[in-house]
């Protein structure tokens, strides 16, 4: 397809927006509709492709699902209204789909084949598909189970206590899933604490689980009933606006109804290290999932060290921090980042590679990278190597380049933010 021209040298950013529902928890809400007894109503549900993907994969397991614009309702039969699907569950560019779902299928007597793109292809899987064997789970795929296209028999799982040797939602929550069809109680341990947000639906779905700082417990046959959840903004996606609120000069950008559970906030904390101008107006009601509005405005910008724990609370968000250190004076080094190599991209590489071409003072290292400040971007042709969150970063930093810039696979915006470009136009 052919490059599109990007917006450069926006003189300023103003106004409101209202960011769509978070992708973890629209994948959530219609994982555990469909294992929950009884009518699930979603609302502001993230029509991205990812969750989009997750609603097909459902309706193939024979689940009732009707969705119009955000609205979802699913009509859940527990995990035994879940039948053998007679075609490929396609879980296109999502690795939380088909993680979580290994984990559902794990303790589901019939046979199901797992595919995706040719980015899923390069995803491991060994971290789900390993301790989901030892639960009885029978898997197969290229190189032993590590890359798709996968097949699972599941049926009769045992209970698990396991250790994870990667801090990954993903996996944590594939093995609650396949816990709550256990006989007994699944333990599971993470060496960082990650987001929380299976761990939250199961309460709100009526069940029961036991949080120790970062040891969670659950005991196996609970019944979970249908329920209603309401989608907070995804704040992964407000991570686009803050930066560019934060770089595009005389900025003024209030964000509202964002998600902002603890195990999310790292951008925030990040960037008021950093120097940014923000504003948390937190709603009171947030014993489901905290959620308020941000306002952010312009500023200077320094830069820091970002490592270690904060790791997991901002993994999605790196592209785009890396694009803000390029607009703060100093060094930012960004360390313990090495799950960034395989997401939708090895975003350490395409991060370094794309916004080297622009202008920045960025290089990788094994576990993350290093970026000198302040830089003035200048143009060129870009790509979003069909990695959605790429592709919104180098958007993002066109508003400060002097010269074109063009981009590249645009459509991969389409996995998490389909109204991107036009939110970053109504604030023009
Ligand atoms: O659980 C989730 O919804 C997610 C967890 C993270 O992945 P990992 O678990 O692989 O770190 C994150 O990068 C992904 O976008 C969504
Ligand atoms: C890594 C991501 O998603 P997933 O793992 O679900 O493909 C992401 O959205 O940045």
């Amino acid at each position: 397809m052919k490059p599109i021209k990007l917006q450069t040298k926006i003189p300023s950013l103003k106004g409101i927006l209202a960011i769509p529902g978070d992708k973890s928890i629209s994948h959530r809400s219609i994982m555990f509709g469909a294992i929950a007894e009884g009518e699930t109503t979603v609302t502001n549900f993230l029509l991205g492709e990812d969750c989009l993907s997750t609603i097909s994969c459902f309706k193939k397991l024979g689940v009732s699902i009707q969705q119009k614009e955000d609205k979802v309702i699913i009509n859940g039969k527990g995990f035994y209204g879940l039948e053998e699907p007679s075609e490929i569950l396609d879980v296109g560019n999502s690795g939380t789909t088909i993680r979580l779902l290994l984990g559902i299928l794990a303790g589901r007597p019939f046979h199901s084949v797992l595919a995706g793109d040719e980015s899923i292809g390069k995803r491991p899987m060994t971290r789900v598909t390993k301790p989901l064997r030892l639960m009885g789970a029978v898997i197969q795929g290229r190189k032993n189970g590590e890359f798709t296209p996968l097949s699972i028999k599941g049926g009769n799982v045992k209970e698990i206590d396991y250790e994870l040797p990667v801090a990954s939602a993903q996996v944590k929550s594939s093995l609650l899933f396949a816990g709550l069809q256990a006989q007994g109680i699944t333990k599971v341990f993470e060496p960082v604490k990650t987001r929380d947000h299976t761990e939250r639906m199961i309460k709100k779905f009526g069940g029961e689980i036991e949080i120790d700082g970062r040891t969670v417990r659950l005991k196996g046959g609970q019944r979970l009933s249908g329920t209603y959840i309401h989608v907070p903004g995804d704040i992964s996606s407000a991570a686009f606006f803050l930066v560019a609120g934060a770089i595009v000069p005389n900025s003024e950008i209030t964000l509202k109804n964002v998600g902002l559970n603890p195990t999310r906030t790292g951008i925030i904390d990040v960037m008021k290290e950093m120097g940014a101008d923000i504003t948390i107006i937190p709603y009171e009601d947030d014993t489901f999932e905290p959620c308020g509005d941000i306002l952010i405005k312009s500023s200077i910008l320094n830069g820091i060290t970002i490592e270690g724990d904060m790791i997991p609370r901002l993994i999605d968000e790196i592209p785009v921090i890396a694009l803000l250190a390029t607009q703060a004076e100093g060094e930012t080094v960004i360390k313990d980042a090495h799950e960034l190599k395989v997401k939708e991209t090895n975003r350490i590489d395409t991060v370094v590679y794309e916004l080297a071409k622009l202008g920045a003072k960025i290089v990788a290292t094994d576990d993350g990278m290093i970026i000198k400040g302040k830089s003035n971007l200048t143009g060129g042709t870009v790509s979003s190597h069909g990695d959605h969150r790429i592709g919104m970063m180098l958007s993002v930093a066109a508003a400060i380049c002097k010269n074109e810039v063009f981009l590249e696979n645009e459509e991969s915006i389409y996995i998490s933010y389909p109204s991107f470009f036009d939110h970053l136009k109504s604030l023009q």
